[in-house]
């Protein structure tokens, strides 16, 4: 028989319950354990636990297996268990996992629990009450709900509510069934929904179990959306009633286990031996960003580029979120490194000297643990105050790098997943862009372009002896601000030949259309609450015979893309094989040097016309499609950054804003988190490397951590992904990766790779062979949800496109 809750079903437990002391200085912190269903929200759930229950909590993922086999042992740590949310459906074991143990302890081993949204519903089901389709998915949506003002909702008659569902328990259907026992569970919370011209669906919105201590909500009370009083008053109400429970029964939690994350993706590898060729190869960074200032030089990062930098060698320009525009030039000790997904292999390739070249296998993780362990053993101390980058990496990290570091870490090996246009070509020049390619730069030179002053520096130390390259560069710099006024140049008769001869190849409508179809099949069937569908434009063109030619192209082709839409994160690369110009607006992660991270998703896009302002972009950015596409995102980003900064760490600056980004208007949301090295976030407490105050560490965690972007891949994420592969069928490559800098000082920039162009062939940069055409592609797309309409993401993905694709068409061709 259960500890007795009541036997009516509203027994009042709260009511004698002495207030929580959790978090005082005598007792130690209670705990809980949180069962993550892989959900994109989970460490909101734990931050919203901890911040407002004072107690700690452990995470165990829905695929674990109870320690030492021995469930019951186990759980007597706890306190309380919460199921947290989750795509799939609880009919399926494999979603809800080690969930369904819950339901069959027995009487003597029960503690506290508290379902949220898929965890609810295992509750329900287990409970027989059928799961099934709602009549249309609420995946975003904010919507008051109706209570029982009891129990759990104690003092809460109603409340708005952020709904992230698909699926629901369905009463009638439940009190239809001839069941031995009466009815188990007492609906404490519905909402009404409008049917169409039928009757309201009445969808369950909370639980409780009449003799057993299980709640559970069908809500997501964590949603920056949700009424926050009136939800932490309802996990306090619960936290009351579950200690009163176990004073009761007389349970009590012994204390969590050391490990704050209990799941069967983490495996620990060596250290890699790369790391230390990395560390010798760059000897002669010191720990000092020398650096001069030249005032107002009224100089383009692309004149400086040109001064500094010889066409087709490896050269990055990235401009950091409008602000700083950052120009690597070449040292004797330069060199840079690339990683190759399909082979595991690393290659590090000096570009001067002897130009040796090693080449290694190691796992992605391995790569990460190399790159944290240069950038901590390099750290450099000082330099020009103002400037972000003292010298550091610059390059980027590709779609299926970001898959890699999943939990799961999704394979892309398979030959199924060829780039589109690899499907259709015979042609020579497309290859798979490298998953990591960055260039190891001492000396660069940055133009802050708030005040137009410009920055020489170098962490090579003789570069600062008088008349060293610093002095000369300041020197060519000024001769050429002398020199030149600042133009635009117009290579049209250089482009043009070449791209007359281009052949486009746009994704086809059909099938465009198709896929959205099949997005919000997946989203109907509780898998995903969004999906960023995108699709594939390339572009053949002619290789010009000309080796300098060749080698300009790519260069000039950007500096036509930054004319024709300029941005905030507007940047060029070249890289080996790989050529990227791109001019996206959305920031996807930057942190400072000393403790800030802070990341600002767009979702929400309209095309900007002489008859669409501002204003009117703010009304219709403001329908529920689009608040909701940009909620579950702002959502989304807030778990990966509580992952890295942990409870207490994460502050959302801008909610759903509309803002100007040249020939579009975007919705964004601004979140930013404080890295605490004692309080760190429930996906890295385990990682001992990030015993450290070097923000260089931790800024390059939650990069492996957060790739892929978010907003590019919808939430979940993991679950978003892979049915996002299964329906694009091919690898987005570079599009939908990031790129910016790694910077020795500690800091770190980096966009999100839309609103670009790439190629990656080695007929571009090596002598062509007959007829071989270099191919560029480009990658645009939205995010779908159940309120899309086939013409309206159609639509979305063409005008994305065309802030790109435009400038493949010859200047006298009118568009
Ligand atoms: C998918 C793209 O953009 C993403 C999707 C957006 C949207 O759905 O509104 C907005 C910005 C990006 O996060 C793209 O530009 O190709
Ligand atoms: N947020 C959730 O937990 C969603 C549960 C389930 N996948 C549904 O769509 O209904």
């Amino acid at each position: 028989m259960a500890p007795l809750l009541g036997t009516d079903g509203t027994w009042d437990g709260g009511a004698t319950c002495s207030p929580c002391k959790a978090g005082s200085d005598t007792a130690p912190l209670k705990s809980i354990l949180y069962v993550d269903a892989y959900d994109s929200f989970s460490y909101n759930v734990v931050a919203m636990l901890e911040e407002t229950l004072g107690v700690e909590v452990t995470v165990m993922t829905i695929d674990s297996d109870w320690p030492d086999g021995n469930i019951h042992e186990f759980l007597r740590h706890y306190e309380a268990i919460v199921l947290g949310p989750g795509p799939g459906n609880p009919n399926l074991p494999k979603d809800v996992g080690i969930m369904q143990d819950i339901w069959n302890l027995k009487d003597a081993e029960l503690l506290p629990v508290f379902g949220i949204c898929l965890g609810f519903q295992s509750l329900c089901l287990h409970h027989d009450t059928p799961i099934e389709r709602l009549p249309y998915p609420l995946h975003g949506q904010v919507r008051r709900i109706q209570t029982k003002a009891k129990d759990v909702f104690e003092n809460i008659s109603s409340l708005e509510v952020t709904l992230y569902h698909s699926l629901y328990a369905n009463l009638e259907k439940s009190n239809g069934l001839q069941h031995s026992s009466s009815k188990d569970l007492d609906f404490l919370a519905s909402l009404s929904l409008e049917n169409g011209s039928g009757p309201n669906t009445q969808v369950p919105m909370a639980v409780r179990h009449c003799r057993k201590p299980f709640w559970g909500v069908q809500f997501h009370p964590e949603s920056c959306k949700s009424e926050k009083e009136a939800c932490k008053t309802l996990l306090r109400n619960w936290w009351q009633l579950a200690l009163k429970f176990n004073k009761v029964v007389g349970r009590n939690g012994y204390g969590p286990l050391p490990d704050a994350i209990i799941s069967p993706n983490e495996n620990t590898t060596p250290f890699p031996n790369i790391a230390y060729d990395m560390l010798n190869w760059s000897h002669a960074t010191s720990t000092c960003s020398a650096y001069r200032s030249l005032a107002r030089a009224n100089l383009t990062a692309e004149a400086i580029s040109d001064i500094f930098n010889s066409p087709g060698s490896p050269t990055v320009l990235f401009q950091s979120n409008g602000r700083y525009s950052i120009v690597s030039v070449p040292s004797p000790g330069s060199w840079r490194l690339k990683y190759t997904l399909e082979t595991q292999k690393i290659n590090i390739l000096q570009l001067h000297g002897d130009k040796k070249e090693i080449e290694k296998s190691i796992s992605v993780a391995q790569l990460w643990d190399a790159l944290r362990y240069l950038m901590v053993m390099k750290k450099v101390d000082s330099g020009s105050a103002e400037i972000p980058f003292w010298g550091g990496f610059l390059g980027y990290f590709s779609y299926e790098l970001g898959l890699a570091c999943l939990p799961h870490s999704m394979k892309t090996s398979d030959s199924s997943l060829l780039s589109e246009n690899s499907k259709n070509s015979t042609e020579s020049s497309v290859d798979d862009p490298p998953g990591v390619s960055l260039l190891w730069c001492e000396r660069s030179i940055v133009i802050d372009n708030e005040d137009g002053n410009v920055v020489v520096q170098s962490t090579v130390e003789s570069d600062d002896l008088p008349a060293g390259w610093i002095d000369e560069a300041l020197q060519q710099l000024q001769n050429h601000a002398l020199n030149t006024a600042a133009g635009q140049e117009d290579d049209s008769t250089f482009l043009d030949p070449i791209l007359r001869e281009g052949i486009m190849s746009t994704p086809e409508e059909a099938t465009y259309k198709q896929r959205i179809a099949a997005c919000q099949a997946e989203l109907e069937a509780g898998e995903s609450y969004e999906l960023c569908l995108t699709g594939e434009t390339s572009i053949s063109l002619p290789i010009p015979a000309k080796e300098t030619d060749r080698l300009e192209f790519p260069w000039k082709l950007y500096k036509r893309l930054r004319r024709y839409n300029p941005a905030a994160f507007s940047a060029f690369m070249d890289l080996g094989d790989t050529k990227v110009i791109s001019s996206s607006p959305e920031c996807f992660l930057n942190w400072d040097r000393d403790s800030t991270l802070e990341m600002k998703p767009m979702k929400g896009t309209v095309r900007k016309t002489p008859e669409m302002t501002l204003e009117k972009a703010k009304e219709v950015l403001s329908s529920t499609k689009e608040m909701a596409e940009n909620l579950m995102i702002a959502d989304l980003i807030r778990h990966d950054l509580y992952g890295i900064c942990g409870s207490g760490g994460v502050h959302v600056e801008k909610l759903l804003e509309v803002e100007d980004h040249g020939r579009v208007y975007q919705m964004i949301t601004h979140v930013k988190g404080e890295v605490r090295p004692d309080k760190l976030g429930c996906s890295v407490r385990h990682m001992p490397q990030l015993r450290t105050s070097n923000m260089a560490a931790h800024g390059l965690t939650a990069l492996q951590r957060c790739l892929p972007p978010g907003s590019m891949t919808g939430a979940p994420k993991e679950r978003s992904c892979m049915h996002l592969q299964t329906i694009e069928a091919r690898k987005r490559g570079i599009y939908s990766g990031v790129m910016g800098y790694l910077d020795l000082g500690g800091g770190g920039s980096f966009s999100v790779l839309i609103r670009t162009a790439f190629t990656s062939g080695s007929a571009v940069s090596k002598e062509p062979k007959d007829n071989s055409r270099q191919i560029w592609r480009i990658g645009a797309g939205g995010a779908v949800t159940t309120l899309s309409t086939a013409e309206g993401e159609w639509q979305e993905m063409l005008t994305k496109l065309r802030t790109v694709q435009n400038i493949f068409t010859p200047s006298d061709v009118s568009l």
